[in-house]
């Protein structure tokens, strides 16, 4: 048998194979997930006015030193500054002004005493200030006042390209007046399911077939990595069925197809046939347990990366392989997945395969322990799905003693 690629080589090589896509600008409305092509700096000072960080009243520090609850220093109100107003005044000195929480502090004036600190409780916004308040605390220049540009500069470099937006993110791109942004166009992936034996889900069962569950699991999966599916179905065993699912996803100018099944050596295994016939193959066969007969190449220019048929082969072979690339088109730069490390409640066996196994990964007494979920046959999807982890044995491992440290994968976000 023909030497294995090593799943980093084979990484490395399909990452080599493709840039991030062209930019484009959209509204902040739809930048959730979307990665920055652009640096951006902070076209303003944020909070963009020094303003309030309570509900009270804004004073000159010096003009209420030493009061207490005993002797309180009385201050007349000058003027009330709702949220929202500017004021556009000088606070005189041995006085007050009336301020709402977020509102411009005004000239004058280096501190805010809060409410609860005065003889005054919260009045309702349509109230009239009052005519004098007491206030009971000293306050120092700057207590409860938010000066502008405290949380960021203008100038200041708010992301880098490359970066994915998150709500908090996009929530400060707001605040900042950003209403487009420069990102990465979204990857879009052309899928298909290829088998003679699959029937789509809501039709009867028939002797002989199964339910198409990959293209199903691949569209969630891609969907998540934060790409765009073109579902392309199911296509049968033909060469002139894949090269004509080809020609549509070409049509609909997917960057990369991302197919599963036909990819072993059987005679059925047209994916890789047609692939070798009129496209280009550039590796197949990978050192990986499961997941082994991947595939990759061109059709006409087109990436196509071919998962195998197994519905735990193509999940793992999608984390190891498709992920990463999407993030390459997505303009994500490539960060190795997050490895924990657990501790083997019970010996494994491997067969000398970089492996990904389905485990439970627990933690007892601040220790992370892993024992693998049911049956590891790359058909059993109720294994995978019961797994909060992958569990890596290392190429060349072929068997691993209780109490041995390894690493893991979370699947989920409960294990980090
Ligand atoms: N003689 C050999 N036979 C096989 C080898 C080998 O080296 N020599 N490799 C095995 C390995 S490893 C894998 S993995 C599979 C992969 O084969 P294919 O990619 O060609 O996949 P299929 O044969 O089409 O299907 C395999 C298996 O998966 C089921 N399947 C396929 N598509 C779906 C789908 N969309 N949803 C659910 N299940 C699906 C299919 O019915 C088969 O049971 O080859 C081994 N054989
Ligand atoms: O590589 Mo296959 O994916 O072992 O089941």
């Amino acid at each position: 048998m023909s030497t294995l690629l090593s799943v980093d080589e084979v990484r490395h090589y399909i990452l080599s194979q493709l840039s991030p896509l062209p930019v484009e600008t959209i509204s902040l409305e739809q930048a959730f997930r979307r990665v920055l092509a652009t640096p951006i700096l902070a076209p303003s000072d944020l909070p963009p006015f020094t303003n309030s960080s309570v509900d009270g009243f804004a004073v000159r520090a010096l003009d209420v030193k030493g009061a207490s609850q005993l002797h309180p220093i009385e201050l007349k109100v000058f003027a009330d500054i709702p949220a929202g107003f500017s004021p556009h005044f000088t606070l005189p000195p041995g006085h007050a002004a009336r301020i709402m929480t977020g509102a411009p502090l005004p000239n004058g004036a280096d501190a805010v005493v809060p409410i609860e600190n005065t003889n005054l409780s919260f009045h309702d916004k349509a109230t009239q200030p009052p005519y004098s308040v007491q206030v009971f605390n000293p306050v120092n220049p700057g207590d409860n006042v938010r000066p502008r540009g405290q949380d960021i500069l203008r100038g200041h470099p708010v992301f880098e390209p490359g970066h994915r937006l998150r709500p908090q993110d996009i929530g400060l791109l707001a605040a900042l007046g950003i209403s487009h942004i420069e990102v990465y166009r979204q990857p879009r992936l052309g899928i298909f399911s290829t088998g003679d034996e699959l029937i789509p889900l809501g039709t009867a069962p028939i002797p002989g077939k199964i339910y198409d569950s990959n293209r199903l699991m691949l569209k969630m999966l891609i969907e998540q990595a934060g790409g765009e599916v073109i579902d392309l179905g199911i296509v049968t065993d033909t060469l002139d069925n894949v090269r004509s699912a080809l020609d549509t996803a070409r049509r609909n100018n997917v960057d990369l197809v991302l197919t599963s099944g036909g990819v072993s050596v059987g005679v059925f295994d047209v994916v890789r046939h047609l692939i070798e016939q009129e496209g280009e193959r550039h590796l197949w066969r990978v050192n990986m347990r499961p997941g082994k007969p991947i595939l990759f190449g061109r059709y006409h220019e087109m990436p196509i990366l071919s998962l195998p048929g197994n519905p735990v082969s193509a999940f793992v072979g999608f984390w190891v392989f498709v992920r990463p690339a999407i993030y390459r088109l997505a303009g994500l730069p490539f960060v190795p997945p997050l490895r924990l490390k657990a501790i083997l409640e019970h010996p494994i066996e491997s067969d000398g395969r970089e492996s990904y196994l389905r485990a439970i990964v627990s933690y007892t007494n601040g220790q992370r322990l892993a024992r693998l979920t049911g049956h590891q046959g790359s058909g059993n999807l109720f294994g995978l799905s019961q797994a909060n982890a992958l569990l890596i044995v290392p190429a060349g491992v072929k068997s691993l003693p209780t109490g041995h440290e390894v690493d893991i994968w979370p699947l989920d976000d409960s294990l980090i």
